[in-house]
Parts: C-alpha cells; sequence; structure tokens
C-alpha cells in the first residue's frame, strides 16, 4: 500500500525523457521482449440499432427492452467494412476520418476492448488477442477517465501499484510513476488535483497527458490513443504526438485516431489509414497519400495540408464550390472502389508476407515464460488494501462533506426539539419518532448508495478490462470504504436525537438502539447498491429507489395496519417494517409491541429474532445481488 510519503516522493523536474522512459523500462524489464507487429484482416462491425430509440439501449430502457417489449425488426447499421492493415513495432499509425466514421470503433477492437461482436481477425506476432497481449497493451480512451479529486502523482503511484506486478518492488513502483510524470512533463501539476467536469483541476491536455501516463506505467508494447490531441492547442498537440512518437521510437506499436491534425503533426506519422462511414480510402505510408490520390484522380488544386485534404475526401469533398449529397456520395464510392482496386490487393498481400524483423518469435516461448512471471498481478489483499486508500483518498471530500453533516445534524436537532422529551406514555409520539427515524435513514442511505456504482461505471469498466484488479478486492474495498461515512453519522444522529428526545435512559437500550440502526442503515444501503449496479445510470436507479422505498415505508406498519391481503407479503420484504418493530420492542418491550400495533396481521410477526435474520439475510442479500450486477457490467 502506498504510504503518503510514497505519494508525496519526489518532485523533481526530469525533463530528459529518454532516461525517464529507460527508467520505466527497467523497472518492467518485460516489455522490451515484446515488440508487437498488429496486423487486422478484414475487420467488421455491424450493430443493430434499437427499434425503440435507434441507438445504444440502456438502464431501465434495456431491462423492459430484453424483456421483450418490442416487436419491430432491429435495422442494422455497419459500422466498419472490412478494414484492414499492419502496424509494426517503432511505427506509429494515425487513423483519420470524420467524426462517425468509426475510428473509435476500430480502436476499441484493436484493444479487444469492444463488447460487441465483430468478424474479422486481428493479430499480435501472428496470434490472436489473448489476455498476455492485452495486458501490454495501453489504452487511452477519448473521455479521460479518471478520478477527480487525486493529484496527478497520487493516481500514477496508485496506478503504479495496482498495474506493475508483484515482483516490482514498492520503491520501484513508485520511482516508475515519477519517471512518467516527468517523461510526460506533468511535474508541475504532479501535487493538483486532476479535476473533472464539476471540479477545478489540471488543464485537459495535462489531463489527456495523465490518461497517457496511466496506460505507460505497464510499459505497453501496444498503445492505442483515441484522439489524444482533441482539445489541445497545436503546440500542446505536436508536443504530445513527438511525445507517441518517441514512445514508438523505442520500439513500441502506436495507434492513434486524429481527428483534424496540423500539417506538421502528420509528418510525424509514419503510416495512415483514412475511414470514411466505415470504409477504407487509404492505408499506406503518411508519405505517400497525397501521390496515391493523384494516381486516381484526385489530385488537390494548390497546395494543401494533406490530413485536411484526406478529411475533405472522406467527406466526399473534393473542391471548394458547392457540391450536393449525391455529388459527395459519387465522390466516396469512387474513392472505395479505387481503394478496393489499386491499393487493397497490396495490403493483402503485406499482411499474408511474413512479419518482418520478428526475431522475437524465436525467443518467443522464453519471453512468454518469462513474461508470465513478472506479469503476475498482485495478491488479492493487496488489491483490496490499495483500492481501499485510494478510495478513501478520492472521497475524503464526499464523505465528510460539510452539507452532508450540516443534513443529519439539522435532521436530529429538528427532530430532538420536536419530540424534546417526549413522554413513554404518548405511545403515538414515540411511535412516530421511532418511524420517523426508520424513514430518515432508510431513504438517506438507499439514496446515497445509488450514486456508489454509477459515478464509477467509467473507470471501473476501462480498469477492469485492462484487468487492474478482481472485481471482488474492488467490491469489498468499496463497501469497506463507505463504513466510516455510513456508520459515524448515524451515530452522532442518534446520539443527539436520542437524549434530546428523552427515550429510554438504561445504556443498554441506547446501545442496542444504535446497533438496530446501524444494521438498518447497512442494510438500506444494500438496497441503493444492487439498484444502482443493476440500472448502471444513478437518475433511473433513484427513479426505482423512491418507489421501492415508498413501498417499503408504506408496509413498515405505521401508516398502515390493515394493509390489503393482496400487498401484505410486501411488509416481509421491507427493511423498514422490521427496524420500526426491533425499535418499539428495545424502547417499550416485545410483549407490549403486539398491543401497540393493535392489527391481528402484525402480530402473527414474530419477535426479535425473526427481525433480526431478516435484517441479516438481506445484508447479505442485497450484497451478492449487488456484485452479481457489477459482474455484469459491460461497456
Ligand atoms: N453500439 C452502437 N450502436 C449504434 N451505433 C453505434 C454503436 N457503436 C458505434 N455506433 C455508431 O457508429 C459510428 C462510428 O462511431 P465511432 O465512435 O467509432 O466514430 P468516430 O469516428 O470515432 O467518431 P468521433 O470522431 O466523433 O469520435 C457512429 O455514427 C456511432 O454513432
Amino acid at each position: 500500500m502506498p504510504s503518503d510519503r510514497d505519494l508525496e516522493a519526489g518532485s523533481h523536474d526530469d525533463t530528459n525523457g529518454g532516461v525517464a522512459t529507460a527508467r520505466v523500462n527497467s523497472i518492467t524489464s518485460s516489455a522490451s521482449c515484446f515488440p508487437f507487429t498488429l496486423k487486422f484482416i478484414d475487420v467488421s462491425y455491424r450493430v443493430k440499432l434499437d427499434p425503440m430509440s435507434g441507438s445504444r439501449g440502456d438502464g431501465i430502457r434495456r431491462i423492459l427492452h430484453s424483456a421483450g417489449s418490442s416487436s419491430a425488426a432491429p435495422e442494422e447499421r455497419v459500422i466498419l467494412n472490412g478494414i484492414s492493415g499492419m502496424v509494426s513495432p517503432g511505427e506509429m499509425l494515425a487513423i483519420l476520418g470524420p467524426s462517425g466514421s468509426g475510428k473509435s470503433t476500430l480502436l476499441s477492437i484493436l484493444a479487444g476492448r469492444l463488447q460487441g461482436k465483430h468478424t474479422g481477425t486481428v493479430l499480435a506476432n501472428g496470434h490472436r488477442l489473448a489476455k498476455s497481449v492485452l495486458r501490454r497493451t495501453g489504452f487511452v480512451t477519448q473521455d479521460d477517465v479518471l478520478y477527480p479529486h487525486l493529484t496527478v502523482r497520487e493516481t500514477l503511484v496508485f496506478c503504479a501499484m495496482l498495474r506493475l506486478p508483484r515482483t516490482v518492488a514498492k520503491a520501484d513502483k513508485v520511482a516508475a510513476a515519477e519517471a512518467v510524470i516527468a517523461e510526460l512533463g506533468l511535474s508541475k501539476c504532479a501535487d493538483t488535483s486532476v479535476g473533472g467536469p464539476f471540479v477545478r483541476g489540471i488543464s485537459g491536455g495535462e489531463r489527456k497527458r495523465v490518461c497517457i501516463g496511466h496506460e505507460m506505467l505497464v510499459n505497453p508494447s501496444l498503445l492505442l490513443l483515441d484522439e489524444p490531441t482533441s482539445g489541445l492547442d497545436s503546440t500542446a498537440a505536436s508536443r504530445l504526438v513527438a511525445t507517441l512518437g518517441g514512445l514508438a521510437r523505442q520500439g513500441r506499436t502506436v495507434v492513434t485516431s486524429v481527428h483534424q491534425p496540423a500539417s506538421r503533426l502528420y509528418q510525424m506519422f509514419d503510416s495512415v489509414l483514412l475511414l470514411s462511414e466505415g470504409s477504407c480510402l487509404y492505408f499506406g505510408k503518411a508519405r505517400d497519400a497525397m501521390d496515391y490520390f493523384g494516381s486516381v484522380g484526385f489530385a488537390p488544386k494548390f497546395h494543401v495540408n494533406p490530413a485536411d485534404f484526406m478529411l475533405d475526401l472522406a467527406n466526399g469533398v473534393t473542391q471548394t464550390d458547392y457540391q450536393g449529397d449525391a455529388e459527395k456520395s459519387a465522390v466516396k464510392q469512387s474513392l472505395i472502389s479505387s481503394y478496393n482496386r489499386v491499393l487493397a490487393p497490396k495490403v493483402r498481400a503485406g499482411l499474408s508476407a511474413a512479419v518482418p524483423g520478428n526475431a522475437t518469435h524465436a525467443g518467443k516461448d522464453v519471453c512468454v515464460e518469462r513474461g508470465r512471471k513478472e506479469q503476475r498481478s498482485i495478491s488479492w489483499r493487496s488489491q483490496f488494501s490499495i483500492l481501499l486508500q485510494r478510495s478513501l483518498k478520492e472521497r475524503r471530500h464526499e464523505s465528510f462533506n460539510s452539507l452532508r453533516v450540516f443534513q443529519v445534524m439539522a435532521a436530529a436537532v429538528l427532530s430532538g426539539s420536536m419530540w424534546w422529551h417526549s413522554s413513554v406514555h404518548d405511545v403515538q409520539d414515540r411511535l412516530g419518532l421511532l418511524f420517523f427515524i426508520t424513514i430518515f435513514w432508510g431513504v438517506f442511505a438507499s439514496f446515497n448508495a445509488v450514486f456508489t456504482f454509477p459515478q464509477e461505471r467509467a473507470i471501473f469498466i476501462k480498469e477492469r478490462s485492462s484487468g487492474m484488479y478482481s472485481l471482488s478486492s474492488y467490491f469489498m474495498a468499496r463497501m469497506a470504504g463507505d463504513l466510516p461515512m455510513e456508520l459515524i453519522l448515524p451515530t452522532l444522529f442518534t446520539l443527539i436525537l436520542y437524549w434530546m428526545a428523552g427515550l429510554r435512559t438504561e445504556p443498554g437500550a441506547f446501545l442496542l438502539t444504535l446497533a438496530v440502526l446501524l444494521g438498518y442503515v447497512l442494510v438500506a444501503q444494500g438496497l441503493g447498491l444492487v439498484l444502482g449496479a443493476a440500472i448502471m445510470d444513478a437518475k433511473q436507479a433513484s427513479t426505482i429507489a423512491t418507489v421501492t422505498m415508498l413501498a417499503f415505508l408504506l408496509t413498515g406498519g405505521f401508516y398502515v395496519q390493515n394493509i390489503p391481503s393482496c400487498l401484505a407479503w410486501l411488509k416481509y420484504i421491507s427493511f423498514t417494517f422490521y427496524c420500526y418493530r426491533l425499535l418499539i420492542i428495545i424502547q417499550y418491550g416485545g410483549g407490549q409491541m403486539d398491543y401497540l400495533l393493535a392489527s391481528s396481521r402484525h402480530r402473527n410477526t414474530s419477535g426479535t429474532p425473526v427481525c433480526v435474520a431478516a435484517l441479516l439475510a438481506m445484508f447479505v442479500g442485497y450484497r451478492v445481488l449487488a456484485y452479481m450486477a457489477l459482474r455484469r457490467t459491460k461497456a
């Protein structure tokens, strides 16, 4: 587990990128064994459009849809159409194309991260993408998926602790993170929070470099980046691409999508793949592209930035004057058939030729074996403790956020004043108080928990798909990380309200009330976790939580004594029902409860053991369900 000293260690400004990379290399030495030649052959991807929305279905809609609520035949859409190409170690391939042309989809397929089914083959050194290859693949997605409250140094040190193999000493992991900070020019902002949409932090360019650093830490043999220059000014963009070029020259295979590269950026790429609506218009050396387009009748009339010219072609635009849609479509069709006629056979021939410089095959088995040993990820215990520490650091602002504390304290003082020294004989008042406590904590805990997993969805999916940790260590660390807040706030609440309201003064009664309330809070939290994990959309999950809590509260035993028999079963799954009964038993004793709850139906229910067992079962059951729902989570 990284100590605070580790996280604060070394803030020297080492601008010598090569030396820094060499340091990362020496720490995670096995990468040099695996120069990857990446080939992709006839990659196609189609999606069936959701007839209910015409896009990716999600959340409740997805659940309803999968339950068979739609009868319309799904429409199919071609996202990628037979894309082939190859990148060798030491090379940087740029994927160019207009927005929506399929760049991100192709990158996800090359990174082995696309959840849907595609056709075609992706090979690394002639073999299908195995786990060992994926572990050596760094994938920087278009969105910056980082924890906003961690500093740059904390982000990279935690990443190093989790991603570098167990054979690397802790001090070396910290040194690797420091080397990456220096190499990417992040020393000046190393102790600044990363930030995000609602949190001030480092600049967009710096955030992008942190994402790249995140992937560089595993010293990837294959580095894939989705539009790393978007949102950067041209100086920052060319600095970034120069860094990527440097990484490629050290023997890595780099593939990056770029939206609109300036001329000097374009020159830095070795090869280029141009996409238009999922079809390939060019694949080959970057410097040969203009000659090729000239040879098929699309020479520019004056000197232009090759990237701009190619993007115009991919949009079907060949001149500055207005062109209609039919004309644009004809240009694209002509370019696709030219590619299929002229370039595609050459690309295919290149792909079937022997992999150049593939000397690694000779020593492959030794390398694989060595890699396997060195790549063994850290133990479950270490994963748990690092994830727990990271979760506590990330949520330190949120957990004891002053507004939240104020909310709980205000509720305690207000209700304490309302029920100030209530008399044991004012039974209705007391029952009202006990039920109020049950409502407040049932709603508070379940609603806060609903956000837990949806909030972290993107990070969770990214980290899990790169094999950073096991689901169980993440889940347990998240549960444990939430405990302090889940337990301290209700304890403070009970301390204030219990004495203000003048409930039973015996310490035993107070402690039992507190224990019941804490257990109840954990059960209610479990409900929020299940809904959040199953629906993975905070808005939809909180709507379902509202309805569920309403049903639980109405059947809790305070408002309605004679619940219609067709709905009576609801109370048995309502944790408010059990908690309310236990609180009454503590204040009035089990004997009096049936008298107080003057309903024949309530009377049939057993006392303390059944209530405790039901709450325990729900505590475990909700968490098991949340875990299972999380297992199903896909991008
Ligand atoms: N699962 C899906 N369902 C429906 N449409 C999809 C799906 N996945 C991708 N698409 C569509 O496929 C097209 C290509 O998407 P992709 O994200 O790969 O494009 P892109 O070239 O990376 O775009 P941009 O440059 O804007 O990021 C888009 O029109 C997108 O809406």
